[in-house]
């Protein structure tokens, strides 16, 4: 019997990636430990804290974290209604704001979805708003989410495997569903972490594009912010390594808000499913992790000196500039090729029609955009001075994020360009550090 036109769209695919469902499992249920573990082992009496050093991570220990008397102190229903309000905030943001509708990339179907663009807009209210509450009632106004954090973690952690779960059943209902095709293995494990349904959406509203630029962006900016007001209302005034990194982490989401389109060109929306891995991924890891560094500064306020302070603001110039300027070009070169900041580009044609850089950032390393974020996180840690590694345990992770994310990119561009790709990599030979990698 001739295949039907869904089945063909959706292959069968056993190619696995994270170490296939072994990995997918370790990651599923070791992640979260690790998330705790950052939080409850830095307290105000210690990071680690004394407790958790006298119990080092053996497996028991992370076993034990999971019963369910630990759940029950972790979980604070006011937390979790507060997380559930906060979500209708962002929803209700998304609908009642106006903004642009623009096209994503062309699926494998032929068909290009529309997206809403006003994430900038409703960052720049959240934060706003956030200022104008402390400004008006005092920085003792914002604290309960400061004392509620480990509770608002929880809910998140439910929010986020809750998501996954009804999407990935969701994702057998009748009709017309485009799957992604790393995500349709079979293997229930393995597809409920990398994501099975490439663009889940509820009517107009896509779950993954809201997800990935909204609930846990817009958490680490909260967060933040009521750390700074928490040190300030502990110490009567914020110290400058609470501010650069306030600012630097500010600006980071900001920026991704106000290029909002271009997430449309990654891989995260163009390739994977959205699965437990972008639902955690999302919402609990870059929500509660990504701001690592201010909570430790508003438990342990670091002092540092001018010279200090301007070797900082240099790294996160160096580390932005590269970021921005690499991303713009090739950005900027695929939109618009003509345009006076890229025509005087040089690049390779290729048989799937697109072009690839080889001069200018594109020309340094495949992926030097890479590099300008991972100098960012240097910038980001070191306010917090060298006494605790706990705060740089960031760097480490998004230093193998990275690497990682290179290495898939680099397989998926293989298969998409073939001989041009090896062509390209000819030219250009370094990943993602100049002369080193
Ligand atoms: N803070 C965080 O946790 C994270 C941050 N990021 C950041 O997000 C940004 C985007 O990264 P990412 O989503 O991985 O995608 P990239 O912006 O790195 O784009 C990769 C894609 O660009 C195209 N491309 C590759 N080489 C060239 C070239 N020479 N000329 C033109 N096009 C080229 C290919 O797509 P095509 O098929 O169109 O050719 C490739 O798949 C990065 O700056 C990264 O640092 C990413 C992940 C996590
Ligand atoms: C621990 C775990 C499950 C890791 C999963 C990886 C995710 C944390 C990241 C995968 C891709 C991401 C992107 C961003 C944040 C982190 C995750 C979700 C991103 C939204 C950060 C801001 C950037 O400007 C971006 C929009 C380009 C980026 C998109 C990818």
């Amino acid at each position: 019997m001739k295949p039907s036109k869904v089945t063909l769209l959706n292959p069968r695919t056993n190619e696995y990636e994270f170490l296939g469902p072994i990995g997918a499992s370790l990651m599923i249920t070791v992640l979260p430990g690790i998330l705790y573990l950052l939080h409850l082992g830095c307290t105000p009496k210690g990071c680690p804290s004394l407790e958790l050093v006298k119990n080092l991570p053996t497996p028991s220990y992370f076993i034990s974290l999971f019963t369910l008397d630990n759940f029950f102190q972790l979980f604070d229903l006011h937390a979790f209604l507060i997380y559930i309000a906060y979500l209708l905030y962002l929803v209700v943001s998304w609908y009642l704001l106006p903004g642009r509708w623009i096209q994503g990339t062309t699926l494998r179907d032929g068909n290009k979805l529309l997206y809403k663009e006003n994430g900038f807009k409703s960052l720049v209210i959240t934060i706003g708003g956030m200022l104008a509450i402390i400004l008006f009632k005092g920085s003792d106004s914002v604290l309960f989410i400061s004392e509620k954090f480990i509770g608002l973690m929880t809910a998140s952690v439910l929010v986020s495997y809750t998501l996954a779960i009804c999407v990935y059943l969701a994702s057998f209902r009748k009709g017309y569903v485009l799957l992604a095709l790393g995500g349709n293995s079979g293997n229930v494990i393995y597809d409920f972490m990398i994501g099975r349904e490439l663009n889940p959406r509820i009517g107009w509203f896509d779950i993954k594009y809201f997800v990935e630029l909204r609930v846990g962006i817009f958490a680490w900016v909260i967060l933040n912010i009521t750390m700074a007001a928490k040190q300030y209302d502990d110490l009567g005034d914020l110290t400058i390594g609470m501010f650069l990194v306030i600012l630097f982490q500010g600006w980071y989401a900001v920026d991704s808000a106000y290029n909002e389109s271009a997430v449309l060109t990654t891989m995260d929306i163009t390739t994977d499913g959205f699965g437990w891995m972008l639902s955690f991924g999302n919402i609990s890891w870059l929500g509660f992790v990504y701001g690592l560094q201010t909570r430790y500064l508003a438990m342990h306020p670091v002092h540092l000196s001018w010279l200090q302070t301007a070797l900082i603001v240099c790294i996160q110039s160096v580390g932005y500039t590269i970021f921005r300027s690499a991303n713009n070009e090739k950005n900027l070169f695929r939109n618009d090729p003509g345009d006076v900041r890229v025509k005087h580009l040089k690049y390779i044609t290729t048989d799937a029609g697109s072009r690839l850089i080889i001069s200018g950032w594109w020309g340094r390393a495949r992926h030097i955009n890479y590099l300008g974020d991972w100098i960012m996180s240097w910038a980001w840690c070191l306010p917090c001075g060298f006494d605790n590694i706990f705060p740089y345990f960031y760097i480490l992770y998004f230093a193998i994020l990275l690497i990682h994310r290179e290495l898939r990119d680099e397989e998926k561009c293989r298969r998409k360009y073939g001989k041009d790709w090896t062509r390209y990599c000819e030219i250009v030979r370094w990943r993602i550090i100049p002369g080193i990698y």
